[in-house]
């Protein structure tokens, strides 16, 4: 996959099936979309995504969602929403980018996608420039949860509550975190239950704070344990966001390695407790709780 993060480096004079969207995370719908794209790219037409970053906090940190992508479509277009596209006129988006710059075949959008200046474009103008820009649309119907439309800010919402069941539901693959196991005040140990440290990216949307049924990765192994995402309030003065992870059945060194944690159920909110007696009473209850969610 080619993985290019400026508009105008793209060169490619093939012709492509091309999906754009915010994909701040890359639920079910947008799975929709991309799965399309990928069924029309061939010989000639490549399999295109093009992403506009607003710039906000995320659901993927940029290298999940490569990494997510990258065995899916020909080339990903991670695109910073700079004043230069968010004035550019709708017609002109069409023209210049689908059109001069994408030599788009298809062009594959959901039926509420807007673009251009003041959201001016939308499914009815790109509609209207097909047969001119020798494209063909294809509008994806919302994929729909209990009712309601997937979008991101449904997933934002059931993180928000601590509903990671609903979230990777939503998702269709489990919400997680990434990154290099950090020392920490090596407490964890002398209280009978280890934990890898693991900051939380500050660009990611962190599900409410509280302990979690987790899977987790290490040298490619995957390994059940429980999890709390927080600041650790009762130990902890700095607030310092982190996943901390008792994996069972373990007992390496991980200290420098990098892991991948995944949530897989709420169990309680992260509390102060007025000592670490209480705190340790606490989570000896929640490791049988995690034993038993992945026993079931
Ligand atoms: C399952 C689990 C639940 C936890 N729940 C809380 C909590 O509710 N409040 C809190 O302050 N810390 C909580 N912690 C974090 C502990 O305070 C922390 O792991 C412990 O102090 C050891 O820290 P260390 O890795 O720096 O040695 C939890 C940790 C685990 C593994
Ligand atoms: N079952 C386990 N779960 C989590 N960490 C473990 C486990 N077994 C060994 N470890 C190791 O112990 C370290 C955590 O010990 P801990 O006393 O909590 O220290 P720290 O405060 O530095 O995290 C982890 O980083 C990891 O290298």
């Amino acid at each position: 996959m080619q993985y290019i993060t400026d508009i105008n480096a793209y060169q490619s004079e093939k012709k492509s099936a091309v999906t754009l969207g915010k994909f701040d995370c890359l639920h079910r719908g947008h799975q929709k979309l991309i799965g399309r794209v990928k069924e029309l790219a061939s010989e000639e037409i490549q399999s295109v995504v093009c992403a506009f970053d607003m710039g906000r906090n995320s659901l993927l940190t940029k290298e999940e969602r490569k990494e997510r992508l990258e065995q899916e479509v020909d080339c990903f277009i991670a695109c910073p929403f700079t004043k230069e596209i968010r004035e550019m006129e709708a017609e002109q988006f069409i023209l210049q980018i689908l059109a001069e710059k994408f030599h788009a075949a298809v062009v594959v959008v959901g039926e509420d996608f807007q673009f251009g200046h003041e959201k001016r474009g939308d499914v009815v103008m790109l509609e209207k420039y097909a047969a001119q820009c020798g494209y063909q649309l294809d509008v994806i119907k919302k994929e729909m949860y209990e009712g309601r439309e997937i979008s991101s800010t449904y997933v934002r919402e059931a993180l928000a509550e601590g509903n990671v069941t609903l979230a990777n539901n939503l998702l269709g693959y489990l919400y997680g975190t990434e990154g290099v196991v950090e020392y920490g005040h090596q407490l964890g140990r002398t209280l009978g239950f280890p934990t890898m440290n693991i900051t939380w990216d500050e660009h990611k949307i962190a599900p409410k704070f509280g302990v979690y049924a987790c899977e987790i990765e290490i040298d490619g192994a995957r390994y059940y344990g429980i999890g709390n995402v927080g600041i650790k309030p009762t130990v902890e003065n700095e607030p310092h966001l982190l996943t901390e992870v008792y994996v069972f059945d373990y007992s390496g060194d991980t200290y420098g390695k990098y892991v991948k944690v995944w949530f897989h159920e709420f169990e309680r909110p992260e509390t102060k407790f007025a000592s670490i007696d209480e705190l340790k009473a606490r989570v000896d209850k929640d490791i049988l709780y995690g034993k038993n969610f992945f026993t079931k």
